[in-house]
């Protein structure tokens, strides 16, 4: 099994700007997510958030990280989420088991000492995309069914943007010290997300790109300030972080899914700033 976690720094504005094909990619974009047996994360130090992907196959991964963040055990000054993007499996809270579906998620409350991953299959290995975000006191963990989250449409054909927002984690309806997450897919025949664009300097936002229509597929995702948008080229299972000032939209050469979440100075999914489509540069 490998453990894996890289530090990516904070940037403003101008160095996003600045940066070419490359550095873009190097500092904004996480190539690999999801491997067989292992786990991959990154701290970013846009709002100290760690996301990436737990991919159990024949033994279960439980993510330990105390001498890293300078704390006793993982969760002791964290909270954490999680979508399945894989086969099924289960996710153990603290000795307490629980069956994961593909599509279902998790809320884990800050102070659980033990967080433990498994797949039913190893032929079939459950994908945990797994993001974490500093807290400040422990809400009961819960179990986030694809079921039952809050669906929202959006957009609509004429504008290549017909999608569902699914959202998991939502303070509206649960309680969490600063994570927001969800699951957008995009209807076939459709291209586009997050368009019209939006930034919400309040809170930064990592997006994974997933199920792409075939291997070959691949998006585009904008960011930036709205007057210097720079773009990054993803294959499926890749993931790029948004700096809170960076708009954060993406189109395909078919449909596919991507996960969301956020962080930082407030919970209001709607406190979004639309961008005029004049605006973009
Ligand atoms: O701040 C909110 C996030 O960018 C996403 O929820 C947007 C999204 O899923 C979409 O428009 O499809
Ligand atoms: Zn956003």
């Amino acid at each position: 099994m490998a453990f894996n976690m890289v530090t990516r720094y904070a940037h403003s504005p101008e160095d996003m700007d600045r940066f070419d094909t490359e550095q873009l990619r190097s500092e904004f974009l996480m190539e690999k997510i999801f491997s067989a047996g292992d786990i991959y994360l990154t701290y970013t130090y846009n709002d100290r958030m760690i996301f990436g992907g737990v991919t159990p196959t024949t033994k279960p991964l439980e993510i330990k990280l105390d001498k890293q963040l300078g704390v006793d055990f993982f969760l002791q000054r964290r909270e954490l989420g999680f979508i399945n993007i894989g086969g099924a499996g289960s996710v153990t809270i603290d000795g307490q088991e629980e069956h994961i579906e593909p599509h279902d998620g998790y809320y884990i409350s800050m102070g659980t000492k033990h967080v433990i991953f498994a797949s039913d299959s190893a032929d079939k290995p459950a994908k945990f995309y797994v993001v974490s975000t500093p807290a400040h006191r422990a809400y009961p963990s819960k179990k986030l069914a694809y079921k039952d989250s809050i669906s929202m449409p959006m957009g609509d054909q004429e504008h290549m943007n017909k999608r569902v927002i699914h959202k998991y984690i939502d303070a509206s309806t649960m309680d969490t010290c600063q994570l927001q997450m969800g699951y957008t897919v995009l209807e076939p025949g459709n291209s586009w997300n997050t368009m019209p664009a939006h930034t919400h300097a309040r809170r930064m936002e990592t997006y994974l790109y997933t199920e792409f229509g075939d291997p070959d597929t691949r998006v585009v995702h904008f960011m930036g300030t709205p007057d210097h948008t720079k773009h990054i080229f993803l294959e499926p299972d890749q993931a790029v972080v948004n700096p809170s000032f960076s708009i954060h939209c993406g189109v395909g050469t078919t449909n596919y899914a991507f996960i969301w979440a956020m962080c930082g100075e407030n919970q209001t999914y709607s406190d979004m700033d639309q961008v005029d489509m004049h605006a973009l540069r």
